[in-house]
């Protein structure tokens, strides 16, 4: 605005105030100051249409004016006011605080503004939202379950949108405010989650007591929902634009019951008493008298599909605990990354390392100031159809090494499988698929770098670490020793008892107590303490199983008792040896068989076979691309 114009618009009568002034004369000289070649537009419309505009565009800046002149008073009152007799406190949006309220405003329907909300259609991981739909809303004229019918039933989620939100609670009043840093100005925005959010609590008074009252029951409500659910966190895609080395929340899942990951009883029993006396709210105080620091860690080795992540989940269920998973072998992450990423843990949850193993750590400098690379196999690909455990890989792998060494092809194939041992980490493995791919790799995490990782700083003492391999005898025992592994947990194949608990859970699951094979063994409660073992209950009726929620022809369970379901259980068991096949292809077979049990009793042959012509169909496989690596050097 041009105020030298605007002064020199008015006449020197008005300015002195000593004569009546005409506000009608001063339009056009004023307008012209406020809007640069109004005169011009002005008189170019006066002459092609005949209308003077002035009176119309003069109300129009005096609405204006009074608008902007009422904000700014407003502004600066709320200010001065806040200042003078209001408290605040801001919650950072990296903080699990800030979603929490963020939830808990959205659930309070009535902090909405009348006018405006966002709505946001939910995403899987929050199983709840869809539970108003019932099964036959999403049932097709086909009779077939339609996926489309069922999303669309499913509510969005109303959020606020702009602006303040007033919320009364326990005879206080709050004012919450999101804010959005851009530079160096903070503006108000909701749920345009980026960069640098804040929410800010205002309450009346000198004091901010009654925000922390407001912050300790939206704490309380939100612990109440997440009940018996485990939150999986993993590190921030970089492209994410939030900075390398942060966690995200991948998904809020309901707890996996202790019971239904079958495994030796005592050794279930033991990490689970190990894990309780180490989460004692008395233990870091023996900790720190003992000058031992306070952390836990964990070995889980063993063939693939063999309940390592399963078990891991579900102790995070019973003791509450947030995971945090983290792969050595993504490609972007770095050493800085990593240390970032210990550093930013909570003072209690579980830090699932995955496949250590097969991460590609280059070990530490042997002090000749070489430093020699990990080998890095090709991981068995778990599939659920039949997947190689990773055991009788390594059998092959070493029968083929000491026995086959005969003719040239085979001297090749150990002289290409030592050269890939030998090669750079971003020539091999994943990582080279992941070149290959167009993604970058140029990043390596040194077996230091993840032993600096591990061992930190003290900020974050207090977490369970829990390390997964399936190749244990791999690892260097740095990584391994004890203080950073305190117990190791071995894996194996399936045992036939645990195939018979296989199939109890799969067909007769209603009928579980959560047990662990003795009854004089302690069991688990519902908020994780371990209680006196007690008999576990018989069931309650022998009632045919009936759970035909949407009937089949084919539904054997229905005509089933659970007797009878446990007796068949022992006669599917009894055609497996033990350690034939890993858990997760007993329960591939058992899923193909959902509601009949006795026909999966019948294709255990039938599916042996199959089995066995996948695994030599991948072990083909292999072979042929070691051959062409071998014709390729
Ligand atoms: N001991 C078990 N009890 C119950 N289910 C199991 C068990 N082992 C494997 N499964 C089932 O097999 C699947 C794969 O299991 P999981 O991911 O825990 O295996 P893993 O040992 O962690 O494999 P990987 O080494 O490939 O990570 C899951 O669906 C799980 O339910």
């Amino acid at each position: 605005m041009d105020f030298s114009r605007l002064v020199r618009a008015m006449p020197s009568t008005a300015v002195n105030g000593t004569d009546d002034v005409s506000f009608t004369q001063l339009q056009p000289n004023i307008l012209d100051a406020l809007i640069p070649g109004y005169s011009l537009i002005s008189k170019y419309i006066i002459a092609t249409t005949g209308v003077d505009i002035s009176m119309f565009v003069t109300a129009l800046a005096i609405c204006f004016g009074t608008i902007k002149g009422g904000q700014y008073l407003l502004t600066q009152f709320e200010r001065g006011f806040r200042k003078l007799v209001m408290s605040s406190v801001y919650v950072n949006d990296t903080d699990d605080l800030f979603d929490q309220v963020m939830d808990w405003l959205d659930h309070r329907g009535n902090l909405l503004s009348k006018r405006s909300a966002r709505a946001k259609t939910l995403k899987g991981s929050n199983w709840d939202d869809a539970s108003n739909t019932t099964v036959s809303d999403a049932i097709g004229d086909d009779g077939m379950f339609d996926y489309n019918k069922w999303a669309a039933r499913t509510p969005p989620r109303f959020e606020p949108w702009y602006g303040r939100n007033f919320v009364w609670h326990e005879g206080s009043l709050f004012l919450l405010r999101r804010l959005k840093r851009e530079g160096n100005r903070m503006q108000i925005s909701w749920n345009n989650r980026g960069d640098e959010d804040q929410l800010q609590i205002d309450c009346i008074g000198f004091s901010i007591q009654p925000i922390q009252g407001l912050l300790r029951t939206i704490k309380v409500w939100s612990l109440g929902r997440q009940r018996n659910t485990t939150t999986i966190r993993h590190p921030t895609p970089k492209d994410h634009g939030r900075g390398s080395g942060t966690w995200s929340k991948t998904s809020s899942r309901p707890s996996r019951p202790m019971e239904t990951v079958i495994l030796d009883a005592t050794q279930k029993n033991t990490i689970i008493k190990d894990m309780n006396e180490y989460l004692h709210p008395l233990s870091p105080k023996w900790y720190a008298n003992r000058g031992i620091p306070y952390r836990r860690g964990y070995l889980f080795y063993g063939p693939p599909g063999t309940g390592k992540t399963s078990l891991s989940f579900a102790l995070g269920g019973i003791f509450g605990l947030d995971i945090y998973v983290i792969s050595l072998q993504e490609p972007t992450l770095t050493e800085g990354d990593l240390m970032q990423l210990f550093n930013s843990l909570p003072k209690r949850c579980i830090v699932l390392l995955e496949d250590v193993d097969a991460a590609g750590l280059v070990k530490r400098d042997d002090g000749s100031g070489k430093t020699t690379s990990r080998k890095i196999e090709n991981p068995t690909t778990s599939t659920e159809a039949g997947s190689t455990s990773a055991k009788t890989q390594a059998n092959a792998e070493n029968k083929s090494e000491s026995e086959d060494v005969g003719s040239v092809s085979d001297m090749l194939k150990v002289v290409v499988r030592e050269l890939r041992k030998s090669a750079p980490i971003s020539q091999r493995g994943d990582r080279s698929a992941n070149a290959q791919n167009g993604k970058k790799v140029d990043n390596t995490i040194s077996l230091s770098g993840l032993l600096n990782a591990i061992d930190g700083v003290a900020t974050h003492e207090g977490r369970v670490l829990i390390m997964t391999t399936n190749h244990p005898e791999e690892l260097d025992p740095a990584l391994v020793r004890p203080g950073r592994v305190d117990r190791r947990i071995e894996f194996k194949l399936a045992m036939k008892e645990q195939i018979r608990e296989l199939f109890v859970r799969m067909y007769g699951a209603d009928d579980q107590q959560l047990k662990f094979g003795n009854d004089t063994m302690p069991k688990i409660e519902q908020n994780g303490h371990l209680s006196n073992g007690t008999l576990s209950k018989p069931a309650r009726k022998e009632a045919p199983i009936d759970r035909n929620a949407n009937g089949s022809d084919n539904d054997e369970l229905s005509t089933m008792t659970k007797t009878e379901v446990r007796e068949l259980a022992v006669t599917f068991a009894a055609q497996f040896s033990d350690h034939e096949y890993t858990p997760a292809e007993i329960q591939n077979l058992l899923m193909r068989y959902k509601k009949q049990p006795k026909t999966a009793v019948e294709k255990v042959d039938e599916w042996r076979q199959e089995v066995a012509e996948e695994k030599l169909k991948q072990q083909r496989a292999r072979e042929d691309k070691e051959d062409s690596l071998g014709r390729d050097s």
